[in-house]
């Protein structure tokens, strides 16, 4: 690991295919990264680089369409859940301000959906779905084989999370921040902000400018390197384990002056439960020193909550 890198960086191989030992160090590591940081920077974890590259030109595609046609995709009711969300609409809970970016999100088919259920169908750009929906199931699949690590980590059985994340409400979300054309009155890329979910998957954040705040909170970047993926605590997971395991503020800052001509693509992937899992604290977390710091709640009742404090629910 380079001496100068802000999250550690670990080996989902060692966890998938290594021996004992090697699994146990792995867990280590995590939940070390998890506790400490909030962050961990994740190599082997098999996610094809053809499948990002192929889904980053077809979201490139999209995001260039027209305006109007791309609100076709917006979805009423599914407060932003689903399909585009144009530029200006989302921002940080505390913040008076939008972000400077437009998103689509790609959420969980299963079977006996009907179509309106399912996820538009992108009629300009017909390799989107089908490209994104790959993604999105590469992405529950290495997210679920993290949550087993930290399930174990925890003392938890190892399906502790499997249970609760099959047909769960996962989001894979392809933002873009199109280029700064002039200066933005207090607005930046993304507004500081924790995620809601148990863990977030991203790639692409190589374009720069993804910054966490640290325990002395101060701003730090984070440069992922070649097929590096970010994973980050949410608030859920912060949640469960009582704070033992860290929901970290975060932020995209725009970039100096010489490059806001260059936009920035991102694919986040909020990996939730079903909203019927339990957040209420694990016992095994508590104690005289850390005593219980939320009340109980589930995943559906916590996603609500959040969703109108971000104003993308009435
Ligand atoms: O664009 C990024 O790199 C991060 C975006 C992010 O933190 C989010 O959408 O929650
Ligand atoms: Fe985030």
């Amino acid at each position: 690991m380079s001496a100068n890198r802000t999250i550690p960086l670990v080996n989902l191989s060692d966890f998938e295919n290594g021996d004992e030992a090697t699994r146990q160090a792995f867990i280590k590591q995590l939940g070390t990264a998890f506790h400490d940081i909030g962050f961990v920077g994740v190599t082997g974890h098999g996610i094809p680089k053809s499948l990002i590259d192929d889904f980053f030109v077809a979201a490139k595609k999209f995001f260039a369409l027209p305006e109007d046609v791309k609100r076709k995709q917006e979805i009423p009711g599914a407060a932003g859940q689903r399909g585009y969300t144009a530029f200006g609409k989302e921002k940080a809970k505390q913040s008076k301000v939008a972000d400077l970016k437009e998103f689509f999100q790609i959420g969980q088919e299963t079977e006996g959906m009907s179509d309106e259920e399912r996820n538009p169908r992108v009629a300009e750009v017909p390799e989107f779905m089908d490209l994104g929906m790959k993604l999105y199931r590469q992405f529950e699949q290495k997210g679920n084989s993290l949550l087993r690590a930290i399930a174990l980590g925890l003392n938890l059985p190892e399906n502790y999370f499997g249970e609760y994340t099959k047909d769960g409400v996962s989001i894979l979300r392809a933002i873009h921040y199109p280029p700064i054309t002039n200066e933005p009155a207090s607005a930046i890329r993304a507004e500081q902000h924790e995620d809601i979910n148990l863990i977030t998957l991203l790639v692409g954040a190589s374009a720069g400018g993804l910054q966490l705040q640290n325990a002395a909170g101060e701003w730090q970047e984070i440069v992922p390197e070649n097929d590096e993926i970010v994973i980050n605590v949410g608030d859920m997971l912060q949640r469960l384990t009582n704070n033992h395991l860290k929901s970290t503020t975060h932020r995209v800052v725009n970039p100096p002056r010489s490059e806001w001509h260059k936009p920035r693509l991102s694919i986040p992937f909020f990996l939730h439960p079903r909203p019927e899992m339990s957040l209420n604290v694990l016992e095994s977390c508590v104690s005289p020193s850390n005593p219980q710091h939320y009340p109980p709640t589930t995943a559906g009742e916590y996603l609500d909550e959040r969703l109108r404090q971000i104003g993308l629910k009435k």
